[in-house]
């Protein structure tokens, strides 16, 4: 108590205002460091007592923990959190709660025609939560961390125990719950070139494989090549052969292809990763990193493989993507390789992070393109592209398949009971056994229904109407869309669109037609005009020039017709003498014309510097005679 009186005295004594505030400057100063130091030694002795595990957002554990955070009753009784109808994770996923919030039953509620939206409960960023999880409390904190290309989530779990099983046992239990959600979607990402990582693109829901109408045998044979390859890792390892696969896609647009690696990644259940070879940015650099960076199981997409070569790369060193036509759109395109941020990406850059050793092994590579002939064939060699796949216009065959899988018969249509629900999913879609049956929303009902009879002969009638290999599946797809509800009239009225098309593509043929001769006429006529802009300053150029030589020539002739004259006023006599030396002198300053006799002569062909390289001459020859 002393001490404090002693300490505090001071303070009430009269002293100068100076020494109060730096007394009260040590006061503080001591008090905080006090407070620092105890806070310290308190976390420290706490945390001798916990096991404390972390989990980057960079890492799939993240995504797991958030989902089986926001799934965790304690938050519905938490005091601050955070509530979200975004993506609670990386991977997206919005999930449902248990917690305070009731409209769990329905992902999406119509509203007239808006959607009501779901809400997730998570946990806020640097608050610290407790959960009671298997006996023991978790202590959970949320932090953001920000490194050099942005900020990423950091999920820290402390609890108190002798190992950390409990640990291992609640991030097991999350990735099961992660995954049992996961099973009907298809996780896509993007490549980000400008942090040279992928980010998550969104879920979609499986498509079936059903739902894709190829000639028969390409799904079987497709699909069990994949399954082949995944489960063949020691085979390949065994003797020798990277652990990879590739398979090219390639033909008419709207065909199937891009729909069948989707479908492909639901069936064997894998993300799909997409890298765009054109994106700006890209590079080998980057290209090669993003390579080497995927899961060692997904599907690795390169979509419309030739757009990132129509640029002219040739299996050369100096191969950049650079254009080597002349076309508008290379000239636009080189316009663009000079930006730092274009795509830089070489052929041989592409080949190595592709196969190189730091390309990632387990990947299924599939490429699409509607180009095949513009590829160089060192991409498209087995080893790179193992299978090939070649999608066509729609065949009668596919156009009755595509019938049938939009109007599936009576039997499988209608949806009598809940139980039956699975089973009735999408017709054909629910004879795949491997998929579970998608999640069916209460009031999508089919409004059609014919018997399984009428539908077949139906199909057989709209296959006959459709011409062979005229029409791609899109198109036929969107013919179907608009007709979904009447499948008698779409395929009475299926001629009449036929050609109804036709008559629409040659209208747009022809105006595609035009509108490429008008562009080319432009072209030309304004190449044309740059070459006589050319020409023009070309010739004034030159003119310029001989203006500028015959000014010298000029000077020149001044500088020797000088001692003439000199001469001339000092010998009269030898005026004639004078005269022709001038005009030797003359003749030997335009030495570059053709004219070498007199200065008429010279007049008449050497043009105005001669003129005016003799008439210097002769008027500076004059007063001599
Ligand atoms: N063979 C098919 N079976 C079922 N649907 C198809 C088929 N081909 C195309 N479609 C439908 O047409 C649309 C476009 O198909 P998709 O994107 O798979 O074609 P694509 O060949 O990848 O086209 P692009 O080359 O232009 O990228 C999709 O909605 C898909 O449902």
């Amino acid at each position: 108590m002393n001490a404090l009186k002693n300490l505090l005295s001071p303070l009430s004594a009269n002293t100068s205002p100076i020494h109060d505030t730096l007394k009260l400057v040590v006061i503080g100063g001591t008090v905080e460091t006090a407070r620092r130091a105890s806070v310290s030694a308190w976390n420290g002795f706490v945390d001798s007592f916990f096991l404390t595990a972390h989990f980057s957002q960079e890492d799939y554990p993240y995504d797991w923990l958030m989902h089986w955070l926001s799934k965790q009753p304690a938050w519905g009784r938490s005091r601050e959190f955070d509530i979200t109808t975004r993506t609670v994770s990386r991977h997206g996923m919005t999930q449902k709660t248990s917690g305070d919030l009731e409209d769990d039953e329905e992902e999406e509620i119509a509203l007239g025609n808006r959607k009501q939206r779901k809400v997730a409960i998570i946990p806020s960023v640097d608050t610290t939560h407790t959960i009671y999880y298997r006996g023991h409390w978790l202590r959970i904190t949320r932090t953001k961390r920000f490194q050099d290309y942005g900020s990423c989530g950091e999920i820290k779990i402390s609890v108190v125990a002798r190992n950390n099983d409990i640990l291992k046992k609640l991030v097991l239990e999350a990735k099961r719950d992660y995954e049992k959600d996961a099973v009907h979607r298809v996780h896509i990402f993007m490549a980000d070139t400008a942090y040279c990582c992928w980010r998550w693109n969104g879920a979609r829901q499986k498509r079936p494989m059903s739902s894709i109408v190829l000639e028969p045998g390409v799904k079987d044979m497709i699909l069990a090549d994949c399954k082949d390859f995944l489960e063949s890792e020691d085979w390949y390892a065994e003797r020798g052969i990277p652990f990879r696969r590739g398979y090219l896609l390639h033909g008419v647009p709207g065909s199937g292809k891009t729909s069948l690696i989707h479908s492909l990644a639901g069936e064997l259940g894998l993300d799909i990763y997409v890298v765009s070879l054109s994106s700006k940015g890209m590079s080998d650099d980057t290209l090669s990193k993003l390579m080497g960076n995927v899961p060692s199981r997904c599907i690795l997409l390169l979509e419309d493989l030739d757009a990132a070569f129509t640029r002219g790369v040739s299996r050369d060193e100096s191969s950049t993507g650079a254009p080597t036509k002349s076309t508008a759109a290379n000239a636009k395109e080189k316009e663009e390789t000079k930006d730092d941020s274009a795509s830089t990406l070489s052929l041989s850059g592409l080949l190595n992070s592709l196969d190189g050793v730091a390309a990632a092994e387990g990947r299924l590579l599939f490429a699409t393109t509607n180009h095949i002939e513009r590829l160089d064939p060192a991409l498209s060699r087995p080893g790179r592209m193992d299978v090939w796949i070649n999608f066509k216009n729609a065949t009668k065959w596919q156009a009755e398949g595509i019938f049938q899988c939009f109007f599936p018969a009576k039997k499988a249509a209608t949806a009598p009971s809940e139980s039956d629900t699975s089973k009735e999913a999408t017709g054909t879609i629910a004879s795949q056994s491997n998929l579970a049956a998608p999640k069916r929303k209460k009031g999508s009902q089919i409004l059609h229904s014919l018997s399984e009879d009428e539908i077949t002969v139906l199909a057989k009638r709209f296959a006959d109407a459709i011409p062979n290999d005229e029409f791609s599946v899109a198109s036929l797809q969107g013919y179907l869309l608009k007709n979904k509800t009447r499948p008698r009239e779409c395929v009475e009225e299926a001629p009449a669109w036929v050609i109804q098309e036709r008559e629409t593509r040659a209208k747009l043929k022809k105006e595609k037609e035009e509108r490429e001769a008008k562009e080319k006429k432009e072209r030309e006529e304004k190449a044309k005009a740059e070459r006589e802009e050319e020409a023009a300053k070309k010739k004034e150029e030159k003119v310029a020039a001989e203006t500028s030589e015959a000014a010298e020539a000029r000077s020149k002739a001044t500088d020797a017709t000088q001692p003439a004259s000199t001469g001339t006023t000092s010998e009269s006599g030898a005026a004639s003498d004078n005269l022709s030396s001038s005009t030797a002198d003359a003749e030997s300053v335009t030495d570059d014309s053709s004219s070498k006799s007199n200065a008429a002569e010279v007049a008449q062909t050497g043009g105005d510097e001669k003129w005016v390289a003799v008439e210097s001459t002769a008027t500076d020859a004059t007063p001599s005679l």
